[in-house]
């Protein structure tokens, strides 16, 4: 479904990423993990189209894709309410849902427990409930492949377990294929997922139980 050849990003002479070779496959859920600005979010901005690698070549094999990025500077754009930002995330702009897709607004408003606030201004809302928006936002479509730079960093402890029930939920009835970019794996699911661990290349994949052997190598500090 996605499938990454050799890519390489720079910005003027410094090599962010390079040599990045990897595959997705229909309905993985897959963690990206990395320190500090090893070039997780870069290749997730490749991955959207927000960026164009500099060398090497990317074949993705979707069009409907969610993303929710990892920075959400609101301050600085117009006001805008939390059912604006919600119908943004339609593909096509649309004044008025279905009434299918209504529900849909709802059912997710109440998953994310924010059902309240529809009507609100962004400005309003604390930076867990934005994120929380952002991320109705980011499934409304119900998108093949969903994007997810760090989903959680501004959620409670008790409300990030349940999001990553959310999120399996979504994989295993939609068959969603899922990328998901972290710091913190504890609450993440890691059953049946793929891990990638980018330190400006490719440094690891595999399952969850071979991550940690990798760890415990100390591969990631070398
Ligand atoms: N537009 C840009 N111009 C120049 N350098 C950039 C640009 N975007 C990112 N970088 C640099 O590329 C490197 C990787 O950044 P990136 O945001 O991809 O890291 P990250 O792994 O997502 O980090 P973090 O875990 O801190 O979010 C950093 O050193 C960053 O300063």
């Amino acid at each position: 479904m996605i499938e990454y050849k050799n890519v390489g990003v720079s910005f003027g002479k410094f090599n962010v990423l390079s040599n990045v070779n990897f595959h997705v496959e229909k309905g993985d859920f897959f963690h990206i993990v990395g320190p500090n600005g090893s070039g997780k979010t870069t290749l997730v901005k490749t991955l959207v189209g927000l960026l164009k690698q500099s060398e090497g070549t990317i074949d993705i094999n979707t069009k409907n894709m969610g993303y929710l990025p990892q920075k959400l500077n609101l301050k600085n754009l117009i006001p805008m309410t939390v059912q604006e930002v919600i119908y943004s995330g339609f593909k096509k702009p649309k004044l008025f849902p279905s009434k299918s897709e209504c529900q849909l607004i709802k059912d997710w408003l109440k998953k994310m427990e924010i059902e309240d606030l529809f009507g609100h201004s962004m400005n309003y809302l604390s930076g867990g409930q934005q994120q929380r928006v952002y991320l109705i936002r980011a499934l409304i479509s119900e998108p093949d492949v969903l994007i997810l730079d760090e989903p959680t960093s501004a959620l409670d402890p008790s409300f990030r377990e349940k999001f990553y029930i959310l999120l399996h939920e979504i994989q295993r009835n939609n068959k969603t294929t899922i990328i998901h970019v972290t710091h913190d794996l504890t609450d993440a699911i890691k059953e049946n997922c793929k891990i990638m661990y980018v330190d400006q290349t490719i440094k690891f994949i595999g399952s969850y139980e071979d991550f940690n052997k990798f760890e415990h190598r100390g591969h990631h500090h070398d």
